[in-house]
């Protein structure tokens, strides 16, 4: 009978949940509140000690569900001043709490919807909750409370390049042949559900990062399939690389198919749509799968049409045609699964953002200087 009752216990079991992956996580609530100020001693003139504050402090290396992880209360306290006392005439101050999040990460005060601190460098903090004053003369011996508030998270990655696309272009495959990462690659659309970061490596030891995030579909900017929550990643990439495939693209049988120029103008519109300021970051487009049967007489079509998307924008369907149109810096038709063509992609990356660089340092030399000094040990931004 006990034999029998071991063996139903096992086989109710919920199986090992060795498949399970947690889900990217790039927003966290946090309330945070700063130490109150101890008491004074009227007595003796005593000056309470000081309330504790909270500061985010930005790490390489860490991620938003790792912090989430790593706290036990979603409420972050600092502590409180000790309060003055005769045989301790100046109470001793708060302990402030120090967290680490991730870099990339803006911080927002949710009930004012206000941006606090932008934390994107290696160290740089932030103070989300001052501690209270503490007691003396000036107010009556009593300590103040620190500040409360509930403050948001929100990760958006920093990378140099950003591949957009709709799903199935390649995308995927294309990170997996240029850079170090390991994408998921499958023939159905939404194969990939998370953002990831891969590092292309150069021969002269530069290297530089690429984001894959998930394909978009029309309507992402109105929050349509996932697009929404991942179209912020590209706001900070230095680079958008387009990709389409060059023989279109049909989400499903109710769809519509859409072919390859029709796609460029809806991934246009689509970021012109979430925020028309992403036009004009520089930007190149990949046209994919060219090693595929018929390919040829699509890009001997395509070409002249490439040269100005303006020109045919009157042709294209109202309900995808942008207002305005990108302007790539390069075409490059390609086949993802074929490797010289990946190394001409990293030639031609590197040398785009060489050329970039170049640009930002002639524009705007004295910022480029300033940012340099800023790395060497300078703090990030602060709450006044
Ligand atoms: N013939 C051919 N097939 C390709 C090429 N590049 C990608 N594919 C195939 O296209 C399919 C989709 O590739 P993915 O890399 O997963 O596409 P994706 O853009 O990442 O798709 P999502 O993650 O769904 O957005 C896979 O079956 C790939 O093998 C190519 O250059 N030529
Ligand atoms: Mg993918």
């Amino acid at each position: 009978m006990v034999q029998l009752f071991k063996f139903l216990l096992k086989s109710t079991k919920t199986p090992a949940r060795a498949h399970f992956r947690p889900s990217f996580l790039d927003t966290l609530r946090l309330t945070v509140r700063g130490g109150h100020g101890g008491n004074g001693l009227p007595k003796y003139g005593g000056v309470g000690g000081q309330g504790g504050c909270v500061y985010f402090v930005a790490k390489e290396g860490l991620s938003l569900r790792k912090v989430a992880q790593g706290l036990k209360d979603k409420r972050i306290s600092a502590s409180s001043g000790e309060d003055s006392s005769k045989v301790s005439i100046f109470g001793k101050r708060g302990q402030d709490q120090r967290i680490e999040v991730p870099v990339g990460v803006q911080v927002y005060d949710e009930q004012q919807r206000k941006l606090i601190a932008d934390l994107n460098e290696h160290d740089a903090t932030c103070m989300v909750a001052a501690g209270g004053t503490a007691g003396c003369v000036g107010n009556n011996f009593l300590g103040r409370p620190g500040d409360n508030r509930t403050v948001s998270l929100d990760l958006k990655l920093i990378a140099d390049v950003g591949l957009v696309g709709f799903p199935n272009a390649g995308k995927s495959t294309l990170l997996k042949g240029i850079s170090n990462a390991k994408p998921k690659i499958a023939a159905y659309p939404f194969t990939t559900i998370r953002p990831q970061v891969g590092t292309i490596d150069y021969s002269d030891l530069r290297s530089i990062s690429i984001a894959d995030l998930p394909g978009l579909i029309e309507g992402a900017h109105a929050n349509f399939g996932m697009g929404h929550k991942f179209l912020k990643h590209i706001e900070r990439t230095r680079l958008l690389l387009f990709m389409v495939d060059i023989f279109g693209f049909q989400l499903s049988p109710r769809h519509p198919h859409r072919d390859c120029l029709t796609n460029i103008y809806s991934l246009n519109k689509e970021l012109e749509l979430y925020d028309p300021s992403l036009l004009d970051k520089p930007c190149v487009l990949l046209l994919n799968k060219i090693d595929k049967e018929g390919s040829e007489d699509l890009l001997k079509e395509l070409k002249p049409r490439l040269q100005d998307l303006s020109e045919g924008l009157a042709a294209c369907p109202e309900e995808v045609r942008p207002q305005r149109v990108l302007k790539f810096e390069r075409i490059l038709p390609i086949s993802a699964k074929n490797s010289d063509k990946m190394a001409l992609v990293k030639k031609q990356l590197r040398q785009t953002l060489d050329k970039l660089a170049e640009k930002d340092v002639l524009a705007n030399p004295e910022q480029i200087k300033m940012q340099l000094q800023q790395r060497v040990g300078v703090r990030g931004p602060r709450i006044t």
